[in-house]
């Protein structure tokens, strides 16, 4: 009997990963695809220390065991964390026995996972148990078990533990990336029913202005266009950091270029809409370099200007020959690495020339990326099937049921 039993949930839990397994494989992307390294989510398995043992003869106290906290940190992303945990599990240590030298058990040692600010800390249910909003704050996400001793009958505590999910808040879909004047308010009331100041002088935009991009089948897409970046913006030059912390939280970069170039004063160096693709990405990863691994659209604006074709062929050229031609960029303006374009598209934001196609093209981008989102969900419940047959299996096994 008890062997049928657990034949038949190992066959039931095998289906059900081998569903799971084969959803994951429709939805895997082409190789194209895959280029996003950029993580806004993380579920992790976190487990606070086991307290510690008491000493009953001398009514000792067994160590308080380690608590687990995610903390806000500049320069933290969800890819550093990763890499640091491969595995997804997070355990903090055990609080120390009591002993007769010490008779209060040292308490385990906190393990502190460093996060980027706007996250949120969420349970399987969903519940938010706690939000990094800045650097510096603490969430407390597994509380280790109270050490054994007299107030609990010398019974040491286990550490809490579950699943939690940290998730980067997201702003908006999109992100407008660009130097001042380029045409991103031109081209968000182009595109939406936001209606920002423009004016022919820079900074126009001092705040992320938010517009929606609505679609004949009633999708939405957000947008949000970022106060002008510069040169020196890492340095936290201009509006810099203040910038460069928005475009973190949007899942999409439409980079933004004037096809004349740019120029910020007489004082500065005029730039052309190369140059200023270089400089973009080099401000984006010099302040974090994972930015420059997010999915990325280049638009090239105010092509209705004279002899302005020329200058798009060539830029054109010049970006997808980035990669080879990498070693000759100049040291002002090179990086360690590039942003691949999912393409380069040339528009007029002032006559709405090409913004249907660029808005068309943003959302194939987001349907993608959401679709790596489940992929990636899809192989954590698969590990969590697995992990819940292997401890089943395990505890069928202790009890002689196989
Ligand atoms: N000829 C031409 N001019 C444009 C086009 N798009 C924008 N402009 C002009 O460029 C200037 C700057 O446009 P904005 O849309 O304010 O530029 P921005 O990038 O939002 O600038 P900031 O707010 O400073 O970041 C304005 O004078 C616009 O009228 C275009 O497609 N063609």
């Amino acid at each position: 009997m008890g062997i049928v039993t657990a034949d038949r949930l190992f066959q039931r839990q095998l289906s059900t990963i081998m569903t799971m397994r084969y959803a994951a494989r429709i939805l895997s992307p082409n190789p194209q695809n895959t280029k996003s390294n950029f993580i806004d989510k993380v579920r992790l398995y976190v487990r606070g220390g086991h307290g510690g043992n008491g000493k009953v003869k001398y009514g000792g106290k067994g160590g308080q065991g380690g608590h687990v906290y995610v903390v806000g940190e500049k320069g933290a992303t969800l890819r550093k964390l990763i890499r640091k945990n491969p595995s997804k599990r997070i355990q903090a240590s055990a609080g120390c026995d009591s002993t007769l030298r010490a008779l209060l058990g040292a308490p385990g040692e906190n393990v502190e996972l460093m996060v980027p600010a706007g996250v949120s800390v969420c349970l399987d249910s969903g519940e938010i148990i706690g939000e990094v909003n800045q650097f510096g704050d603490r969430v407390l996400i597994a509380r280790g078990g109270e050490g054994g001793g007299p107030q609990n009958r010398f019974l040491p505590q286990q550490g809490d533990a579950h699943s939690i999910s940290l998730d980067l808040k997201l702003i908006a879909d999109v992100g407008l990336v660009g130097f001042p004047n380029a045409g991103k308010s031109t081209f968000l009331k182009a595109v939406s029913r936001a209606s920002p100041k423009i004016a022919s002088y820079p900074f126009t935009t001092l705040k992320p202005q938010l517009g929606i991009m609505n679609y004949n089948d009633h999708r939405k897409i957000s947008v949000a266009d970022l106060p002008g970046l510069i040169e020196g913006a890492h340095y936290n030059i201009g509006l810099g950091h203040s910038f460069l912390k928005h475009v973190e939280r949007t899942r999409v970069l439409l980079f933004v270029v004037d096809v004349t170039g740019f120029r910020l004063s007489l004082n500065h160096q005029e730039r052309s809409a190369y140059e200023t693709v270089l400089l973009l990405n080099k401000e984006l990863e010099l302040y974090k370099e994972e930015l420059v691994t997010k999915p990325s659209l280049l638009v090239v604006n105010k092509m209705d200007l004279r002899g302005t074709e020329d200058i798009f062929r060539r830029l054109k050229d010049q970006i997808l020959a980035l990669k080879e031609s990498a070693s000759s960029i100049p040291h002002d303006l090179a990086s360690e690495e590039y942003v691949n374009f999912d393409d380069i598209i040339s528009i007029s934001a002032k006559n709405q020339e090409n913004v249907d196609e660029v808005k068309e093209k943003l959302r194939m981008i987001i349907d993608r990326y959401d679709s790596l989102e489940k992929e990636a969900e899809l192989q954590d419940n698969l590990e969590k099937a697995q992990d819940l047959t292997k401890s089943r299996l395990s505890e069928h096994t202790g009890k002689g049921l196989v």
